[in-house]
């Protein structure tokens, strides 16, 4: 029997390194607030997916203001985040009672594709963890004492994206530890309770909104979602 299907996303940040009054899971691109076209990507892989939106606790009145405004009525659980992204997913975790997988997603990554949510969870489903990556377009270096720099071999490293998809039972009991300056994501929780990760084909276009010229290439990209 199929496993239940969730996703958990994560718009709990203030977007520091965006440096906007708004907060950037709120802007508009391409006619919408991002985390709508993020909902949407997940709605296209299932309409009836449940679905735990985390958002800042004193921005969700601005986020139902936008509900109103696009006239946005996709059904979903609204959780209030906390002051990391750990603390954040750990606040939507603890709405799921549900054994099966969780997808989780960034807010703030609004071009994932319908087969990129589907792999995630095809993969999941068969080795308890699925974390979505792409290889390195660059050389890369490391910073060795003083001023000098080494070449390291590039296709030993992975880019980590989302969606990160595991077990739930799994990654509820990888979230009961005490939170570590290590942990930027999920797989790095999961790793740090002993699991092994799996890793799988993301996408290029499948880019975090960060800073400011993030926005110029995400629009581009959600113009163009069949190019
Ligand atoms: N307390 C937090 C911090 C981050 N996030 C979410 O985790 C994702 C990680 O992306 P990131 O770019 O780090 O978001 P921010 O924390 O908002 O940005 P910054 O680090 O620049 O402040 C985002 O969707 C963000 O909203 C969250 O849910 N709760
Ligand atoms: C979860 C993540 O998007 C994977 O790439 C990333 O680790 C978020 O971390 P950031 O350091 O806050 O950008």
């Amino acid at each position: 029997m199929k496993a239940k299907e969730y996703a958990i996303i994560v718009a709990g940040g203030s977007g520091t390194r965006m440096n906007s009054q708004i907060p950037k899971q709120f802007l508009v691109l391409a006619d919408l607030p991002v985390l709508m076209h993020t909902i949407n990507a997940f709605d296209t892989y299932s309409e009836n997916l449940p679905i735990i939106l985390v958002l800042p606790k004193k921005d969700i009145p601005v986020w139902e203001k936008l509900c109103i405004e696009y006239n946005f009525t996709r059904p979903l659980k609204i959780v209030a985040g906390g002051a990391s992204r750990f603390q954040s997913v750990k606040n939507g975790l603890s709405h799921i009672e549900d054994k099966g997988l969780v997808a989780i997603h960034d807010g703030v990554r609004p071009i994932v594709s319908k087969d990129i949510i589907a792999n995630s969870f095809k993969v999941a489903a068969a080795r308890q963890s699925a974390v979505a990556a792409v290889k390195l377009k660059e050389s890369i270096r490391v910073q060795e004492n003083g001023s000098h720099t080494k070449a390291l071999d590039r296709s030993r490293f992975h880019l980590i994206q989302t969606p990160q998809t595991f077990d739930i039972a799994l990654l509820k009991e990888a979230y009961q530890v005490t939170e570590q300056p290590v942990f930027t994501d999920d797989a790095s929780v999961v790793e740090y309770a002993g699991h092994k990760i799996t890793l799988f084909e993301g996408s290029y276009k499948n880019l975090k909104i960060t800073t400011p010229e993030d926005l110029l290439v995400a629009e581009v990209f959600l113009k163009n979602q069949n190019v």
